[in-house]
């Protein structure tokens, strides 16, 4: 496939803060590529350069192949953006935001209503078009916001914590529409979400800390690098039960969470039956199961994503 977005030896330094340290990596053309990484990591330092709204200190990016240094409008008409506050204004319709981005974005004149109508179709808010934005639920005024995102037929779309604050069933919804867009429109979706359980929808993720990229693959591909089972358990008391596992057990990585002893060994099935009988401590809940993305933002950064949440 083709890189629809290259980044390479990308830096940026503010006056005391290197943000982003000589970067490189590609999107592929029609893929869903999540951007991941603890408060202050240099996400957002990252998309504002490539966005075109922020200047790199050096390094290069290309999209759609458009250099954002020397062609910014050609970037600017390649990509769509949707920020994480509602940018849209709430006194007019549906149709009226629409209009309004068309005029902006430079739409011809006699493309624009064609062009509504299908953005709209694909969010699903024909019928609404003409209520007034104060009157739509969150969920439908995000979809909206991409309809917006999409009018200029961009071949990026940036998601920023597209979900945040929407109900589960509303961003399950909005789910299913992107994925819809990535099938349909063959849009590469460039994605930054804190719900890690939304980031398994990527093609593929990369983790960013400290200004590097430290890890970049498919969620399958760097959950079977972590490898192993994880247990979880809580006992009757845990504090004496981790004592009897530091002595006793060898062979896991422990850590623990509030009420919740986890253990990450290579393989459950071998480990279990002997550790159940080597603990005096009577098990009160005990589960076991594969790595997930939450267990690798944590190997990877060290900290949790919950933990780094901008609310
Ligand atoms: N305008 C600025 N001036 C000085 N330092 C800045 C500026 N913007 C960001 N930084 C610093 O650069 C680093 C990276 O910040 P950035 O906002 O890119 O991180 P982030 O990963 O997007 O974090 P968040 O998830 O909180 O948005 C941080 O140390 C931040 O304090």
């Amino acid at each position: 496939m083709e890189s629809i977005i290259s980044v390479h030896n990308l830096t940026k330094s503010y006056k005391n803060v290197e943000a982003v340290k000589g970067i490189n990596f590609e999107v592929e053309e029609g893929e869903i590529f999540g951007f991941l990484g603890p408060n202050g990591a240099g996400k957002s330092t990252t998309i504002n350069m490539i966005c075109t709204m922020l200047k790199p200190t050096s390094g290069n990016i290309v999209i759609n192949g458009y250099d954002v240094s020397k062609d910014k409008d050609a970037v600017r008409g390649s990509i769509g953006i949707i920020f994480q506050e509602n940018t849209l204004d709430e006194k007019l319709t549906a149709h009226e935001n629409l209009m309004l981005h068309c005029r902006f974005y430079n739409v011809p004149k006699d493309k624009r209503e064609e062009r509504i109508q299908e953005v709209l179709e694909i969010v699903d808010l024909v019928e609404e078009k003409s209520q007034r934005v104060e009157t739509f639920s969150g969920g439908m005024k995000r979809r909206l916001e991409i309809a917006r995102g999409l009018l200029h037929y961009p071949k990026v779309l940036f998601l920023d914590e597209p979900t945040v604050g929407l109900d589960p069933q509303t961003r399950a919804h909005l789910w299913e529409y992107i994925l819809r867009l990535k099938e349909k429109e063959g849009i590469t979706m460039f994605l930054t979400t804190h719900y890690l359980d939304e980031a398994e929808i990527s093609d593929r993720v990369a983790i960013m800390d400290q200004g590097d990229i430290i890890a970049i693959d498919s969620p399958t591909a760097l959950k079977d690098q972590l490898g192993g089972d994880i247990i979880e358990l809580s006992t009757e008391d845990n504090e004496q039960a981790l004592k009897e596992i530091h002595e006793k057990v060898k062979e896991a990585e422990v850590t623990v969470d509030e009420d919740t002893i986890h253990l990450k060994v290579a393989s459950s099935d071998a480990f279990i039956s002997s550790f159940i009988k080597t603990l005096n401590i009577p098990i009160t809940r005990l589960n076991i199961r594969k790595p997930t993305l939450n267990d690798v933002f944590l190997a990877f950064t060290g900290r949790k994503i919950g933990e780094t949440v901008k609310e």
